[in-house]
């Protein structure tokens, strides 16, 4: 059986759905060390913004096969470290989108009237009217920084308020921003005219200290800044400076630097700070959420099936997923068919979308073709995640092309690949109930469902010549199952495809190529 470690706190809901199918191990608090004594142990790891996983951790983990972060941001994973050993990271891009922008807005409006401060000193006996005197947040101007997930809910929330919004956020188009509500404008202007800046963005290089000295001189001196996104977007040491200063309005922070906070400026500050701590996902509902969606992708990928929301295999989410399934083990296993037809070493992969295929993404199928490449030489060791990086590694180029004016089947795709010992091609399309076939080997036409062993040869269409192949092939005890000629013109070039039922024994190649008018065979595992 499969063991589970979830090393933060989550929520029973996914201790459940693991439990389905491992032995979970539920141990919080672990020092960096503890953690890499006792990981090798473990097929997965179950997080929150609690644990780090380093590389050494992940190096650590020889066993381990995914790690699912219970919540968004993957800032405390090793991303590319875990993309190099095949280890799937997974994340629930969705189940706390709510709870965090709800307080992100609660922490909007905490700051504005004060509440924090105002319920300390009700609960110390005090009844001060006067200190608490607070703005309203209906025609002010709000500045949200990143108008994905979070910031579009609060956004919508703001609007209702009667807040007037603006927005920055590079990716996204101005038609999506006008959807919403929210005038698209440069960050300057943003900075010059919120009265509340709101942060919604991933902790990047880019976004690393966006708000520091220098940003914040940009800044009405009456705005207020709310951070629920990542500790180190805001510069903390300048934010205190600045709010001290009486430079800026005020702050509130649910994200830091350093987490759990330590020593800091921000802390003696007065009612014009609020500090939480990193509370933005922590609502009943987001935790039962965001268990049940990574748990069951643990689950999914410990009994060998994909999972939906990985953050490090490219382009393969649910959507692309559920469609794609089928034509993505048809490009592994046509992968795997040109791979051994091709020998050597493989330099060039062209990986042809035709007919109806050609209007999809292409990426998970170069990923699932690259996998069957590379199935060979490496096995269970390549997957979905570390397909394209060892593939690279290995000098392998990859040509991807569409062609839609190919009819013969509603959607096919079409692999060649060129090494050391020449090119070889495979084309393939999904019949009937999505079966696979393979209906073109080498630009000879067939018609064939692949087996797990299959012979292919390339021989001139003479007479005699199945006959003579299929004897060899009984006096080796050799059963075939089945047999497909294609040819492009009578008594030319053809090739043969049978499928055995067990493996070629060794030697017989040689054999087969003795029969006159056979030039060439090759056996495969599928
Ligand atoms: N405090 C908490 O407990 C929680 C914090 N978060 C954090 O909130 C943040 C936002 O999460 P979601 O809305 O779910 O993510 P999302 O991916 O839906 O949205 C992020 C947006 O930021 C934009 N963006 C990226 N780089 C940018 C840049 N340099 N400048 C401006 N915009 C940029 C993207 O285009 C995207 O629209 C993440 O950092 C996440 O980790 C999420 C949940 C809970
Ligand atoms: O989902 C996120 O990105 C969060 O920041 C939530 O963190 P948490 O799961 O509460 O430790």
């Amino acid at each position: 059986m499969s063991k589970v470690l979830v090393s933060d706190t989550i929520d029973q809901a996914g201790i459940d759905i693991l439990s389905q199918v491992a032995t979970v191990d539920v141990k919080t608090g672990l020092k960096p060390a503890e953690l890499i004594e006792i990981i090798g142990d473990y097929d997965a790891l179950m997080i929150r913004s609690g644990t780090r996983v380093t590389q050494e951790i992940i190096e650590a983990g020889t066993q381990l096969k995914i790690i699912g972060r219970a919540g968004v941001g993957v800032d405390n994973v090793d991303v590319p470290a875990a993309t190099r050993r095949g280890i799937v990271v997974v994340n629930s891009p969705e189940g706390n989108t709510i709870a965090a922008a709800e307080h992100a807005l609660a922490m909007m409006l905490a700051l504005s009237r004060h509440i924090p401060d105002a319920n300390a000193s009700v609960k110390r006996g005090a009844w001060d009217r006067n200190s608490f005197v607070g703005a309203e947040v209906y025609k002010k101007t709000l500045g949200i920084v990143g108008l994905g997930k979070i910031g579009s809910h609060v956004a919508s929330v703001a609007k209702a308020m009667g807040m007037k919004l603006l927005a920055y956020d590079p990716f996204i188009s101005t038609e999506r921003a006008e959807q919403i509500g929210c005038q698209l404008v440069e960050l300057d202007l943003l900075f010059q005219q919120a009265d509340y800046i709101t942060l919604h963005i991933p902790k990047t290089s880019e976004t690393t200290h966006l708000i520091n000295a220098v940003t914040l001189g940009k800044m009405k001196p009456t705005a207020r800044i709310i951070n629920c996104a990542r500790g180190g977007i805001i510069e903390e040491t300048a934010l205190a400076a600045a709010v001290k200063a009486g430079k800026i309005g005020g702050a509130a922070l649910d994200v830091f630097e350093s987490e759990p906070l330590g020593e800091s400026d921000l802390r003696s500050l007065g009612k014009e700070v609020i500090l939480t701590p990193h509370l933005g996902a922590s609502t009943t509902e987001a935790q039962v959420n965001v268990a049940i969606d990574v748990a069951e992708q643990i689950r999914d990928v410990l009994l060998g099936l994909p999972a939906r929301s990985a953050v490090n295999i490219p382009g393969l989410g649910p959507d692309v997923l559920e469609e794609l399934k089928p034509y993505m083990q048809l490009a592994e296993t046509l992968g795997k068919l040109v791979g051994q037809l091709a020998g050597g070493r493989v330099e060039l992969l062209n990986v042809r979308l035709q007919g109806e295929l050609a209007t999809n993404k292409s990426q998970p199928l170069v990923i699932a073709s690259l996998k069957g490449l590379l199935h060979q030489a490496l096995r269970e060791r390549v997957n979905y995640v570390n397909a394209n990086i060892e593939a690279k590694e290995r000098g392998i180029r990859v040509i991807e092309t569409r062609d839609a004016s190919v009819r013969d089947y509603a959607g096919s795709l079409h692999l060649e690949a060129t090494g050391t010992l020449g090119t070889h091609s495979v084309t393939g399309a999904l019949l009937g109930d999505k079966e696979i076939h393979l209906t073109d080997v080498d630009g000879f036409p067939i018609n064939v469902p692949p087996s797990k062993y299959m012979v292919f040869t390339l021989h001139r269409d003479m007479p005699g010549i199945i006959g003579k192949l299929g004897s060899l092939l009984g006096s080796f005890n050799v059963n075939i199952a089945s047999m497909q000629v294609g040819r492009k013109i009578v008594r030319g070039d053809a090739v043969m495809a049978l499928s055995i039922d067990d493996p070629l024994p060794d030697g017989i190649l040689e054999e087969i190529v003795k029969v006159p008018g056979i030039r060439d065979a090759y056996t495969v595992t599928l």
